[in-house]
């Protein structure tokens, strides 16, 4: 095809056809269906920044459309209003075959006045009958053209009912479209939409990726990518394996080469000279609004550019409905720096002191000490300290505070009191002990001449504070209570933070010595005074004191209205993100479990990772931990591995109070057990350390693990002569809960043992102490063999009605309930497969398009929660031929991913295990 006007020339059959799309996409379900609901919709507008798939959408949705597609790819020259007209008008000819006086005209380059074009056309089109169309306009923001626009708003404005124009653009077109809104004409699709989700993203990799990852590389990896296709794309095509696959995402944060030349060519380079100096000065900020980015670019009409920005889609993210506060997406802010690091390093250092100047002034001290610390002005970064510590620290801004102290000299820290007790209650926090006595020794060796006596009285009652709650987490209540009562002697009564965080060393040493009922009192008191001072920290840090004790007293229940009420307080009065709230969350998540409501625990474990977005990781390893566990009660094997590895991993890494250690390893042991690990068991019990004095809760589960080791590797007598010291100690200290822990376990070593009575005895008083405690889930955790010693107890020991009641419905669970190992216990074979056809639920497409048998045992070993390498390891196959088969399987039984396979599965698969069982 020609061009015959004045300039003429040959017009590009890729302009006007639809571009082949990548090979490996992943088909958008769901914003195909919202395309299809507005089939009738005069224009669907797809608009978001570089590279967010709006093309790679709208040319997959036309590939299945009956409608005929007339698509036009803009470039720049096409602002060219006769070489516009020629194009489009030869893309729809070529879509609706149709031969118009006014098509030729265009062709020769006779119109430039594109309304009277389609005017004319759509009169000529009228005397035919209007077959449907659907027209594109690919890459919109390259046009600036008035007139072009004015002819497109005509276009839209006029177009027949059964056409439909779909306009891909990085910016919002200029085209008056507000009233197509108001009529519900206009389908818009925004890059929140398109950026990949969580679980598309998933799916993707799960279907492109010849390997396994686990679900925690693909949140750590949205975090820096937020979605977008390009770098998720790129993830398929160059990580050869999981290693390679965690080296490129952080290699992806930190700025990867293929994204940073991307970005450049496709963005930076449309932007005007004065646009560029903007974004790349406000590229250090992590957030702004247009005072902060005024102040620091000394541009005054820096809404103007940020108007500018929006609008052109340079992935700017606005962070309020009332678009005052701002953000770049973390890929495009992270190349903003690499390119401002290139161009203008020597400008780096003066913008941070502007920045942290430009926060100041505007009253937000926390970023102006992150700017502060970043120019390495280290007087401001001390002075900011000084002034605004203590408040970061009750907001719970541990990392910020760190590293931050991290910046100072030793000399500046030790002469100052602030500074000290701020860095030791950091170093604390994070169990370096060495580091407290280290600091408080340094400033020791300088306050007192720089001080008065009265002065350095009273640091020296905070200095036995801090050194109280140590003494404390070193496991030293004697210590630590004589410290606190030092602190206590020492502090006058206006010093209140220091004494209400002495007082609540004092109930923790009562805590750990046994005296529950003395901690949970003194506990109260410190809440109440607490809460007097707006301590929020303290205040939190006591409810999730007294939920520890219940649960210790084996009051659940009341644990759970106490966590209730610590979240009630954290939403009232702001503080939901102090890191604090992970524990309360973490402890309703252990009550949930215990209670068997697995869907709850999982949520509040996941809502405690939440609360720690800002918190170095570590600090989440105890819902880690638990989220393990209900994977392990709901039998998914995946999950579970993959929780337990994040577990490990930070075993290994961190440093660890001995409470959080024993919990995890509680689980790695179960978990070692139900997949017949014995080697790991027996790795971890020569490693172990033998406890004493097991006084409270963790050092009971501590010493509980240890027996647990012993059961599972069959010395039955020395985990019952442990267990039954350590039931005398729980007795003698009140703990309830601990008691209820170790008559199960002892039923079970003494069944293992072939003392019958002796371990129904003890199944006996477990039952009547769950009916305080509400026990479920510890019961569970013996597997079947509690179905089997539950029924020897109904028959042999004559049970009150609650503890029968208990006993059912154990059964019941115990029978539900899913093993790890289940996959044994099930081969596919056509009789099974008959079973499973033949059932009422079964969908008509399993009838039409029937698995293989070796889809059938794949689908099986989804079900009971392996991974695809282990299942390829199962099946002895390639873990290529696994994927093949699961791409199989979801097309066959319609599903989107791993989640709704496993659901399908369960609804078909499960009354056949019942029914084999
Ligand atoms: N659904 C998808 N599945 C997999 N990859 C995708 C998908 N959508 C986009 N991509 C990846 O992102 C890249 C950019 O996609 P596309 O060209 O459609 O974006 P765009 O928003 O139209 O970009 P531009 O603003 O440059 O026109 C594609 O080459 C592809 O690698």
């Amino acid at each position: 095809m020609t061009y015959e006007g004045n300039d003429p020339f040959i017009l590009l059959p890729s302009k006007i056809s639809v571009p082949e799309i990548a090979s490996k996409i992943l088909v958008r379900s769901s914003l195909n269906q919202l395309l299809a609901s507005h089939h009738t919709a005069k224009l669907v507008l797809v608009h978001a920044p570089a590279g967010y798939g709006k093309t790679t959408l709208t040319s997959h949705w036309l590939a299945e459309s009956p409608a005929p597609v007339a698509w036009y790819s803009l470039d720049i020259a096409d602002n060219e209003p006769t070489r516009f007209a020629a194009y489009l008008l030869a893309s729809l000819k070529q879509a609706i075959d149709c031969s118009t006086h006014t098509l030729a005209s265009a062709m020769r380059g006779q119109i430039n006045n594109l309304e009277l074009l389609f005017s004319q056309l759509f009169s000529e089109l009228s005397q035919q009958q209007i077959s449907p169309l659907t027209l594109v306009l690919d890459d919109y923001h390259l046009i600036n053209n008035e007139k072009i626009h004015q002819g497109i708003s005509f276009l839209i404005k006029h177009l027949p009912s059964q056409w439909q124009i779909i306009i891909t653009s990085r910016s919002i077109p200029p085209l008056g479209i507000s009233n197509l809104k108001l009529k519900g004409q206009l389908l818009e699709l925004t890059a929140g939409q398109l950026a990949f989700s969580l679980s598309d993203t998933q799916q993707f990799f799960e279907q492109y990726l010849p390997f396994q990852i686990t679900s925690t590389q693909v949140s750590d990896l949205l975090q820096h990518v937020e979605g977008w296709p390009p770098a998720l794309q790129l993830m398929t095509l160059s990580a050869d394996n999981a290693k390679g696959f965690s080296d490129l995402a952080n290699a992806l944060a930190q700025g990867h080469a293929v994204i940073l030349d991307y970005l450049a060519e496709e963005v930076l380079a449309q932007v005007s000279s004065e646009l560029k100096d903007f974004l790349l000065q406000t590229a250090i900020l992590e957030r702004f609004n247009q005072q902060i980015a005024s102040t620091l670019t000394g541009y005054p009409h820096a809404q103007a550019l940020l108007e500018q920005i929006e609008k052109r889609g340079l992935f700017l993210i606005p962070q309020d409905n009332l678009r005052q506060w701002y953000r770049y997406h973390p890929l495009f802010a992270n190349f903003l720096c690499h390119q401002l690091t290139k161009e203008k390093p020597q400008q780096i250092n003066s913008l941070h002191l502007k920045a942290c100047e430009a926060w100041s002034q505007a009253g937000y001290p926390e970023e102006a000490l992150k700017h502060a610390q970043q120019a390495n002005h280290l007087e401001t970064v001390a002075k900011l300290l000084e002034q605004h510590g203590w408040s970061f620290y009750q907001q719970g801004q541990l990392q910020l505070l760190q590293q931050a102290l991290a910046k100072l000299a030793d000399n500046v820290i030790a002469s100052s009191a602030r500074l000290t007790m701020l860095a030791a209650w950091i170093a604390q926090g994070q169990y370096q002990y060495a580091q407290v006595a280290l600091l408080l020794k340094r400033a020791e060796a300088i306050l007192p001449q720089q001080l008065e006596a009265s002065q350095w009285q009273i640091v020296e009652g905070e200095f036995a504070t801090v050194q109280a709650q140590v003494a404390m987490n070193q496991d030293h209540p004697e210590q630590a209570h004589q410290l606190a009562a030092k602190a206590l002697a020492l502090l006058p009564e206006k010093r209140h933070r220091a004494r209400i965080a002495a007082l609540s060393a004092l109930g923790e040493a009562q805590f750990c010595q046994g005296k529950l009922t003395k901690a949970q009192q003194l506990m109260e008191t410190v809440e109440e005074l607490a809460q007097q001072r707006q301590a929020s920290q303290i205040v939190l840090w006591t409810l999730c004191q007294q939920s520890e004790i219940s649960v210790a007293q084996g009051y659940l229940q009341k644990a759970y209205r106490i966590q209730d009420k610590a979240i009630q307080y954290a939403n009232e009065h702001q503080v939901a993100h102090l890191p604090t709230m992970e524990f309360i969350h973490r402890a309703r998540a252990q009550v949930l479990w215990e209670w068997h409501n697995l869907a709850a625990a999982e949520k509040s474990a996941l809502e405690g990772i939440n609360s720690l977005t800002q918190q170095d990781k570590k600090w989440s390893m105890q819902c880690y931990v638990l989220l393990a566990k209900v994977a392990l009660a709901q039998g998914d094997r995946s999950l579970c591995t993959d929780y337990l590895a994040t577990v490990q991993q930070l075993l290994e890494k961190e440093t660890y109070h001995r409470d959080w250690q024993a919990n995890a390893e509680a689980t790695l042991l179960t978990y070692w057990h139900a997949t017949d690990q014995q080697d790991l068991i027996y790795q971890w019990q020569q490693q172990t350390h033998e406890v004493s004095s097991a006084t409270n809760h963790f050092v009971q589960c501590q010493a509980r693990n240890i027996a647990r080791a012993d059961i599972y590797l069959k010395h039955y007598t020395t985990a019952i002569d442990l267990l039954n010291d350590l039931q005398q100690q729980a007795i003698r200290y009140q703990l309830v809960t601990d008691q209820n822990r170790n008559h199960i376990c002892l039923a079970h070593a003494y069944w293992l043992q072939e003392q019958r009575e002796q371990a129904l005895n003890h199944l006996h008083q477990a039952l009547q102490l769950a009916n305080t405690t509400g026990f479920i889930g510890s019961f569970l955790r013996l597997g079947k063999l509690l179905v089997i010693m539950l029924k020897a107890l109904i028959k042999e020991q004559p049970l009150e009605p609650l503890s029968q009641q208990r006993a059912e419905r154990l059964i019941e669970l115990s029978r539900q309930q899913p093993s790890l190992s289940q996959q044994n216990k099930l081969s596919i074979d056509e009789a099974v497969i008959d079973d499973i056809l033949s059932q009422p639920n079964v969908p008509e497409l399993l009838k039409t398009t029937p698995l293989t048998k070796r889809e059938w045992q794949v689908l099986n070993l989804i079900y009971t929660g392996l991974g695809n390498e282990q299942i390829a390891d199962k099946l002895a196959v390639a873990h290529s031929t696994i994927k093949t088969h699961i791409r199989s399987l979801y097309q066959k039984l319609n599903v989107a991913n791993r989640q709704e396979a496993k659901a399908l599965a369960e609804q078909l698969l499960q009354p056949i295990y019942t029914l084999r069982e």
